[in-house]
This record gives structure tokens, sequence and C-alpha cells, in this order.
């Protein structure tokens, strides 16, 4: 299905960029980073991004978490498709195949630097982890200087000094999570820098575009939530009516990777089609609901005990969540995935709405009295326009005119 071209096309760059691996790889090394350039992986697990830091931001500001919820949705369905359709090789199992070094064996042996991290079983092009990690400090900084900075004037040094922090923050995360992916011999540099260009095109399409949150309907907002999911399995029923096995990654991480133990399940396309499947079906059944309507609307005006509260539970939630899946059976795969599909969907629903409910029961806040208030208020004024008006049929011309100002206020 490959063109030719195309393989030999890549095939190029990937020679290009084996030093640049080998230089990342040697640095590391020689200044004993390796542990902190795994570790920046696992923080950065595109997992973590439901788990943890949709918790964060979602207490922080419930509408700014909504917005991250649908942009790292978007985010995973654009990486996984693109993994499929772009077939990326990875350089822990290509450098060693590569004809460059069949006729040299130790070149390869002596670059090869495999560990924890290294072994992901689905293709290399683009990076998730890039991807994902580009979206989360992106609107984890601008959530948090948003916060902080709309207190402060304008021209005061705290606001640029906290400006500046939060976005070197970004960059620096960024950074560190692309050399670790290098490191890990994970990717190639190429397939870092698309990531953050498609990074950048899913925070356009989902994040400052926020008009998908609006919605009435329901069953509109559970079909498009479907269509992700729909769509993905099109294009995996598509490869293999082409002939083409979507999982060729998965023997090739079991040939190459250094120790058996170092492969898991999850790190597979399909699990992450799994994993943003149950998130993309809750988040379409609890948009249109009342509350979270609501919420989008209130986000702003919470305490920060409230705040507090919400991003706890979400992070405990988030950390049985993860507990659960690390002891979730695999032997039968179809229930794994479909058990996955239940615990990340839950997830959702008890970070953006149940946590907000609690919170309401703790703070004894009821949205319901509220929404009620509203609504009385809104009808008695819609009584007293009427009153007035009728008053006005019979003899006064002066509530006439003060009747169609209040109209046109
Ligand atoms: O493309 P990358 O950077 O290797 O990361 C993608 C994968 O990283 C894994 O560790 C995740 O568990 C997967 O779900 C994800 O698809």
């Amino acid at each position: 299905m490959l063109s030719q071209d195309y393989q030999a096309f890549m095939e190029r760059i990937y020679h290009y960029e084996v030093p640049t691996i080998r230089q990342v790889q040697h640095y590391v090394n020689e200044n004993d980073l390796s542990h902190r350039m795994q570790m920046v992986s696992r923080i950065g697990d595109p997992g973590l991004a439901f788990s943890l830091y949709f918790p964060i931001i979602a207490g922080i500001n419930f509408r700014s978490g909504i917005r991250f919820l649908g942009a790292a949705i978007l985010c995973e369905w654009m990486n996984q498709v693109l993994k499929w359709l772009l077939f990326g090789e990875r350089p822990y199992w290509w450098i060693p195949e590569a004809e460059l070094f069949s006729s040299n064996p130790r070149s390869s042996l002596i670059l090869l630097e495999q560990n924890r991290m290294t072994c992901e079983t689905g293709p290399g092009l683009p990076s998730g982890h890039v991807m994902i990690n580009l979206v989360i400090w992106l609107i984890m900084a601008d959530t948090i200087s948003g916060k902080i900075l709309s207190k402060l004037n304008e021209t005061s040094p705290i606001r640029i000094f906290v400006n500046r922090l939060v976005w070197f923050g970004f960059i620096t995360m960024h950074l560190m999570v692309s050399g670790s992916r290098i490191y890990n011999l994970n990717h190639f540099p190429h397939q870092c820098i698309s990531a953050f260009v498609c990074g950048i095109v899913v925070i356009k399409l989902a994040y400052h575009s926020q008009g998908w949150m609006t919605t009435n309907s329901r069953l509109t907002c559970l079909i498009k939530s479907l269509l992700f999911t729909i769509s993905a399995l099109g294009i995996y029923q598509g490869l293999l009516a082409q002939g083409v096995n979507p999982d060729w990654a998965i023997a090739k991480a079991l040939k190459w990777c250094k120790h058996q133990e170092w492969i898991h399940i999850d790190t597979t396309p399909f699990y992450a089609m799994v994993r943003y499947s149950g998130a993309a079906f809750a988040l379409g059944c609890i948009l249109p609901s009342q509350k979270v309507q609501y919420e989008l609307k209130q986000s702003e005006l919470y305490s920060l005990s409230d705040q507090g509260l919400r991003i706890a539970l979400g992070i405990l939630w988030g950390m049985v969540s993860t507990l659960v899946h690390s002891m979730m059976p695999r032997k039968d795969l179809n229930l794994f995935y479909a058990l996955e599909f239940v615990l990340n969907a839950f997830l959702i629903v008890f970070i953006a709405y149940l946590v907000p409910r609690i919170s309401d029961i703790i703070f004894k806040r009821d949205h319901a009295v509220l929404e009620d208030k509203k609504r009385k208020s809104a009808k008695n004024k819609k009584l007293q326009t009427h009153h007035l008006k009728q008053r006005t049929k019979i003899d006064n011309p002066i509530v006439d005119i003060h009747l169609r100002q209040r109209k046109n206020l």
C-alpha cells in the first residue's frame, strides 16, 4: 500500500537523523540524566491527560477543563489515526534493521540503549507524547496565567513575572518531552516536530474554537462523540481490507525489545482508541446536561477551597482508576477493551459531572435553587412589564416611553 517513493523518502530521513539520536543519548548518559529522561516520559504519558491533568484544569476553571477534554480527545484520535496511516518506524527497531548498520553491527550496539520506556508497540509518526503534552501544557499555562493574571494590574511586575514563568514552563516541558522520546529511542526527531504542528492544529480546532460546546440535543452530541470511534474503526477495517496489518508494529516490538516484560498492551494505538472513545462517549452524554451547561457559565465564581476540593477529588478518582486499570484482566482482549471503555467513560463522568455535584453538597450550594431564583425573577419582570402595558393602554403615555426604553436596554 505504501508507495515506494514515500518509503525511500522516509528511509533517507531516518538515516539523516540517526546521528542526532546518537548525540542525545551520548549527552544524557554523560550527564547521568537517564532516570530523569525516563521520568519525563512517565509524567507526559497520554493516559495522564485524562486521569491527572483533566481534573487539575477542570478544578481551576471548569470551562477550560471541558475545552481541554475536547482537545485531548481530538488529539488522541488524530494521533492514533495518523499512526495507522503514516507507517512511521521507531528508532529502537529501525536502527538495528537498517542496511546502514548491517555491514557494521557494532555501530547499532553502541547506539542502542533501550530502557523501560522504549518498547512502544504502535507506529512512530507522529509522537503521541509530544502532541498531547503540547495540548496539556499550553492549556495549563493559559488557564493558570488567565486565572492569576486576571486579578493583577496590567503593569504589575508580578504579572509580568508569572506570565513569563508559566510560558517558560510550557516551552521547557515541551523540549524535555521531545528530548526524552528521542533519548528512549521512541522517536526520530521529525516525528516530534510533526507532532508539535499537529498539536497546534488540535489547539486551534478544539480549544480556541468553542462552538462544539454549545449543544441542544443529546442525540446529536452522542452521535458526534461516536464518530471518533466509528471513523477510527473504519480506517482499521479499511487497512485490513487492503491487505495491510495495522498492528504491524507489535511484531517489531516483540522482535526488537530487549526485555519482553517492557512491552505493554496499553501502548498500542488500539488501546488508545478505547481510552479516548470512552472519554468521548462520556463527554457526549454529559455535555448537554443542565448541570454541565450551568457549570460552563459559572466556573469563574468558585472559591479557592472549592477549587482545591474539586482538584483533590478528581485526582483521587484518577488514582483509583489507574489502580483498577493496572489490575484489569488482560487475557481476554475483548473483555479488557470493553472494561477499559467503561472505566475511562466513568472517569470523565465522575470528574465533570459528579465532582461539581459533590462540591455543591459540601459547600451547601443548590444550583437548582439558583436556577429557580433566576427563572422566578425573569417571570416577575415579565409580569411587571405586562401590568405596566395594561396601565399604559388605559391612561399613561409616560409609562409607554419608559417601557420602550426598557425594551431597548
Ligand atoms: O507516540 P508515543 O510518543 O510513543 O506515545 C504514544 C503512546 O504512549 C503510550 O505510553 C501510551 O500508553 C499510549 O496510549 C500512546 O499511544
